[in-house]
């Protein structure tokens, strides 16, 4: 097991490539199942979800090779392997193997999934469109038992427009008979590259990115070569990582679009920020000012950014309120940041930082993943040194996160935790 340490001060200049989006990896990878021939997709994050994927696909007979950033899946022997623990248990996006595995077998066993834990994050809507498009669908302890004789196309409409229901959805939907439409969609752009590698695969879907999706379902499905999007959660987060302790940072390969919400409050705060076609230039500006900051689906501002934003609002002059209208319950990282100084304190489902503070290097635990990228902007800020355990979680989401941050010139490197310091991790 490693830990993570911080040296703050240094000044972070130069420029970062971001890596393709986990987010979207991690239900491309489960896509493939569908095919009837090879899928390549390119551009995929070196990440531990991917790799975790990437070990359930073979679990279930999948010929999947590998070369640097691109991964082929040749499904064709693949069989409907129950799946009820082991690595499904590892991460969130194990889910996509539901609608996948139904898609394709009309019938799956799967574990509830894992991933960070931010408070409830039940998955009743995506049951509830694999029942509406004929799944019989129960759980027996722990694990989501799938069948269906037939799958007809059915109207959805979704009480919240979730992320993983919507994908989930349009997984089984593709290979149902007739025409589904799911309403209050999702409409973040993860849902779109999907929709896009599902369509090079013989799919057809209209309305992806919207909040109606419409989906007439195919026999066939054949393989295809796809390119995943950037990840607009890691270029947020070299964002605010530029803004809090940045002289002048490029984020490179990023779709600006997608990071509206954040670009428009960062400038709110002083910020100063170049869009480019695929790059921003981020300056700190001379003075930082707090704002207040509410999560909301997509295209507001990303709760997976809250955290990271926390981080930021240390330093800035007055105080910031932030609300998570999505995780109520997202807000572990604050203790670890107040055992760096940071003035802050959480009231119903929001927390208030008082700003202009100098944090300090301590030893701290990332409990999930953003909250593990909030900790390391706090400590390049901190005076000395900061200890971050938890490392397990940066890694599922951030590609070589110490490699990129050394290259901008942080203080920054891994080391492996003795026995003891493995034995109190666990028992804390
Ligand atoms: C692998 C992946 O893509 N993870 C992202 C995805 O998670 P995930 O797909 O799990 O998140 P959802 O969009 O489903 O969740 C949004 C909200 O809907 C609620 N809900 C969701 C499903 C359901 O069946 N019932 C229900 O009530 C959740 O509790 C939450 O309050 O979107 C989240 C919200 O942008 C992000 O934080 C995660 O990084
Ligand atoms: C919450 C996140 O991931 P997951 O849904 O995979 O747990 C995240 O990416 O911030």
């Amino acid at each position: 097991m490693q830990k993570i340490l911080v040296e703050g001060g240094n000044l972070l200049k130069g420029k970062v490539k971001i890596s393709g989006a986990k987010n979207s990896a991690v239900a491309l990878l489960p896509a493939a199942i569908l095919a009837e021939s090879s899928v390549t997709i390119e551009g995929l994050p070196e990440i531990s979800d991917v790799e975790t994927l990437s070990d359930l696909l073979e679990e279930i007979g999948g010929k999947v090779s590998k070369s640097d950033q691109t991964i082929t899946i040749d499904p064709s022997a693949m069989t409907s392997m129950p799946l009820p623990n082991g690595k499904v248990k590892k991460l969130r996006a194990s889910y996509y193997f539901m609608g996948a595995m139904l898609g394709r077998f009309k019938q799956a066993v799967i574990g509830l999934p894992g991933g960070c834990y931010l408070g409830p994050r039940p998955i009743d809507q995506h049951i509830k469109g694999f029942e509406a498009l004929g799944a019989k669908v129960t759980n027996e302890q722990g694990a989501i038992y799938l069948r269906a004789d037939e799958l007809r196309g059915a109207r959805i409409y979704l009480d919240v427009p979730s992320v993983g229901a919507t994908i989930n959805i349009m997984l089984a939907a593709v290979r149902a008979k007739g025409k589904t439409i799911i309403e209050n969609a999702a409409k973040e752009p993860e849902i779109i590259d999907v929709a896009t590698l599902l369509t090079s695969m013989g799919a057809k879907i209209k309305g992806a990115g919207t909040d109606v999706i419409r989906i007439e379902g195919v026999d066939h499905l054949h393989g295809c070569r796809h390119t995943i999007i950037p990840d607009r959660i890691e270029a947020g987060t070299y964002t605010i990582l530029a803004a809090s302790q940045g002289e002048e940072v490029v984020i490179d390969n990023v779709i600006p679009q997608h990071l509206e919400s954040l670009l428009a409050k960062l400038r709110e705060m002083g910020v100063e920020i170049v869009e480019g076609e695929e790059q921003l230039t981020v300056r700190p500006g001379a003075r930082l000012n707090s704002v207040d900051v509410k999560t909301l689906v997509y295209p507001g501002f990303p709760t997976d950014l809250q955290q990271p934003f926390t981080a930021l609002l240390t330093k800035a002059n007055g105080t910031g309120v932030i609300t998570d209208t999505i995780y109520q319950a997202r807000f572990k990282h604050i203790d670890e940041l107040r055992r760096m100084n940071a003035q802050v304190k959480v009231e119903g489902g929001a927390s208030i930082v008082t700003g202009a503070v100098k944090l300090e290097g301590a030893k701290v635990k990332a409990s999930d993943l953003r909250a593990g990228a909030a900790l390391i902007i706090a400590a390049l800020m901190a005076d000395g040194v900061t200890e971050i355990t938890g490392v397990e979680h940066i890694d599922r989401g951030y590609e070589r996160i110490t490699e990129k941050l050394l290259a901008l010139g942080a203080n920054i490197w891994r080391e492996e935790m003795s026995e003891q310091e493995v034995e109190q991790f666990q028992n804390s």
